[in-house]
């Protein structure tokens, strides 16, 4: 007898998660005999529900919500005991996790690729005696700048909407003293931005950190160390290019566990929202979870 839960958030994605209802449970049921559907009222209900399905031992746990109901899922199913495979429709402006594991934008697509029934594990990140997520973590005055956004700047404008709030925080910005710890080593200095990536995506620009697998277990760290004004100009193409890891204003490594403090009063940004205060621990939870993804040819 296998069982499915199915989490919508109705009110992600300009509420689009009830519109795709049905044709979500169809495909459920192909390779289920019994398909239960949970619809989130509020701030944790995803964590609950998903908390539940494990409990209960669910074969599958599918959720439809933007990036802030599947990171909500994912915390429900970390380090249990028993995991449901996990997959998810992505209804949200973002959507790095999905961009990350090749899940169609396209809510009918990413409703297939549940139909298809293939899984892989993948990493997931873990900030000790805290919560779980899935893409980033990002410490500085520039990622605080991105809380500004409003929901309606998001709807207007996807992803750009982050992206003029970055570049209006850049303007008067000023360096902080930043110390991690990783691996056994040691890295000092002065710090505009850090953004510890776990997949490629970060803001839904696919090539941030182009080489980085979803289950590659490190952590991926960038340092945008003090900048001199025209160095800086080369970060952009080099974003794109899929090169900032080379950028001369940029200091990279990968990590599988880290320390991380600074001389400021800061608060690391999780995923896009807002987490606790500096210092904190995270760790790479290697192939914590069974995913769904589209099958490769
Ligand atoms: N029924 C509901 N009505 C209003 N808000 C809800 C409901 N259920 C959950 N929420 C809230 O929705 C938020 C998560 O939204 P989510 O990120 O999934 O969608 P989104 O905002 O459309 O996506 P994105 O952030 O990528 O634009 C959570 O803060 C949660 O508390």
């Amino acid at each position: 007898m296998r069982r499915a839960m199915l989490i919508i958030n109705p009110s992600s994605g300009q509420e689009k998660g009830l519109q795709f209802e049905e044709e979500a449970v169809v495909a459920l049921e192909k390779q289920h005999d019994e398909v239960f559907v949970k619809y989130t009222e509020g701030e944790g209900d995803a964590t609950r529900f998903a908390e539940e399905a494990s409990e209960h031992r669910y074969d599958t746990l599918v959720s439809m919500g933007g990036d802030g109901t599947i990171n909500e899922s994912v915390n429900g199913l970390a380090e249990k005991d028993y995991k449901p495979a996990f997959g998810f429709v992505p209804l949200g402006t973002v959507n790095d996790f999905a961009r990350a594991l090749e899940i169609p934008m396209n809510e009918q697509r990413a409703i297939k690729v549940l139909e298809q029934g293939h899984t892989k594990p993948v990493d997931i990140g873990k900030i000790v005696g805290e919560r779980y997520f899935m893409n980033v973590l990002a410490v500085g005055a520039i990622a605080e700048a991105t809380y500004k956004v409003t929901p309606e700047q998001k709807s207007r404008l996807g992803p750009l909407a982050y992206m003029i709030e970055v570049a209006r925080a850049m303007k008067d910005e000023t360096p902080f003293d930043l110390s991690i710890d990783f691996d056994g080593k040691q890295w000092e200095g002065k710090a505009y931005l850090v953004l510890v990536a776990l997949t490629n995506s970060v803001g839904g620009i696919e090539s941030f950190a182009e080489h980085a697998e979803v289950n590659d277990g490190a952590f991926h760290v960038f340092i945008m160390k003090e900048f001199s004004l025209p160095k800086v100009a080369k970060l952009i193409p080099d974003l794109f290019r899929g090169e900032l890891k080379s950028n001369e204003q940029v200091e990279y490594f990968t990590a599988s566990d880290m320390e991380v403090s600074t001389s400021l009063d800061l608060v690391v940004n999780i995923d896009g929202d807002e987490g606790m205060p500096l210092p904190f621990e995270a760790s790479v939870l290697h192939n914590e979870l069974n995913v769904y993804v589209p099958e490769k040819e």
